[in-house]
């Protein structure tokens, strides 16, 4: 890596954002702490890491000549991918070029599509997983449901934030479900997983940050979720040293298979079985800070957007201290409308060890995450009723 140096300068350390949301707005303001300067991209103006970036551009990332453009203008020494629906096509063919994309553009590709990732853990590297079919019309839709059985889910092979996602239950339910996938994708296509129900006890995302030094893991982070995007997540989440052991094992696969720097978000479900032993099933892996890991901004001392920063610098992680029982609550907005105004902020901060962010999204069409709320305690319960509490003060008006 080149030295560190001033940004709008020729020897700026430059970061091309791809996608600028909430998490990429995090990553922004860390990458800002080291003087690096940041550009960030997403489809629309406004976007939260654009607010906080040197500059910004608007384009279609799923657009390869579009994004290829951009790329050669900026020429930025990394491209760091922010979400999953970018022409990673393209990106691959820079890196052959001598561009840097983290944590690989491979592992950008592989994820952007969940066949790519799906097909490389469970299939080459033997990770447990639902068990799973991909179909492109609604015949091979139904044959599967029959072969996997009720109840399944379905989801856009290409969708995050359960876009076009649900768990069909009953007979009567299938073909609603294949209609919302097929308007839920984000490139469209129509090609879906329809996968079989794990019924978990509890599930977890498994930070992983490959770095200069190795391979570091963060303590469990357990969430909850509705309709696929995710409501509470806290840390640590209690489980037995066996899961645990066996999560950090099957972590550290399919990170080592994906390659590169980073932090990467690995989503296990957890069957405890105090006979049989702790199953332990893989589901998927975001090479990228991931939105259950929003609680690190109060859990521990850096943050996975910090953790992030410093692995894609090639910057040391001698240690990750975890600060005690901490929670984040999602805040959600349904409406349509744009400049929405928060009020009682102050009213959501009145207890001690809370924390706001507000993302500044510009407008609301149907449902969106507008802002999280987090709190530490001295439990996981207290401090999830307290991140609640505090997402319920916040009114968000449209
Ligand atoms: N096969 C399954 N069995 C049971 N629950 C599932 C299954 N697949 C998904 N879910 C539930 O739906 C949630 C979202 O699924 P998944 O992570 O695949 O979606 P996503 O759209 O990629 O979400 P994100 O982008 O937020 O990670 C999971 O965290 C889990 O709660
Ligand atoms: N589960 C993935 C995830 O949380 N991604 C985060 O949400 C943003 C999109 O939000 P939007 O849909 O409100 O534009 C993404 O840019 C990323 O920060
Ligand atoms: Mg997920």
């Amino acid at each position: 890596m080149k030295p560190f140096g001033t940004p709008h300068s020729d020897h700026a350390l430059r970061v091309l954002l791809l996608g600028s949301g909430e998490l990429g707005k995090e990553v922004a303001i860390e990458l800002q702490r080291y003087a690096v300067e940041v550009i960030a991209v997403d489809r629309y103006a406004h976007a939260p890491a654009m607010q906080v970036a040197h500059r910004s551009h608007v384009i279609d990332m799923l657009d390869g000549a579009a994004l290829r453009a951009l790329i050669e203008q900026e020429r930025p020494d990394l491209v760091v991918p922010e979400i999953e629906a970018i022409h990673t096509p393209t990106l691959m063919a820079l890196e052959k070029e001598g561009l840097k994309v983290i944590p690989t553009a491979r592992a950008a590709w592989l994820t952007m599509d969940r066949e790519g990732i799906r097909r490389l853990a469970a299939e080459e590297l033997g990770l447990p997983t639902s068990p799973y079919r991909f179909c492109d019309d609604e015949a091979q839709y139904r044959q599967a449901a029959a072969v996997l059985g009720l109840p399944f889910v379905i989801k856009p092979v290409m969708s995050s934030s359960g876009k076009g996602q649900s768990v069909v239950r009953r007979e009567d339910q299938l073909a609603a479900a294949w209609d919302y996938a097929q308007a839920g994708g984000r490139a469209g296509k129509g090609r879906v997983i329809v996968e079989g129900f794990v019924d978990f006890d509890y599930e977890i995302t498994l930070l992983t940050v490959r770095h200069h030094g190795g391979v570091s893991f963060c303590a469990p982070i357990g969430h909850r979720q509705e309709d696929g995007d995710y409501r509470e997540s806290w840390q640590p989440q209690p489980m037995s040293d066996a899961a645990l052991a066996e999560a950090q094992r099957q972590a550290a696969a399919i990170t080592e298979a994906l390659g590169g720097w980073g932090v990467f978000g690995v989503e296990f479900f957890v069957k405890a079985d105090p006979i049989k032993g702790d199953a332990v099933i893989f589901s998927e892996v975001s090479p990228r800070p991931h939105d259950t890991g929003l609680v690190t901004l109060v859990s521990q001392e850096l943050s996975e957007f910090s953790l992030h920063a410093r692995a894609i610098l090639g910057l040391p992680i001698p240690v990750i201290r975890q600060l005690g029982p901490s929670a984040s609550c999602a805040v959600l907005v349904e409406g349509d409308g744009e400049a929405p105004r928060y009020f009682n902020v102050a009213e959501a901060l009145a207890e001690p060890d809370t924390q706001l962010r507000i993302f500044g999204k510009p407008a609301v069409k149907g449902r969106r995450r507008m802002a999280v709320t987090l709190a530490r305690d001295e439990s996981i319960e207290a401090a999830k009723a307290k991140a609640i509490r505090a997402a319920k003060k916040l009114r968000i008006e449209l």
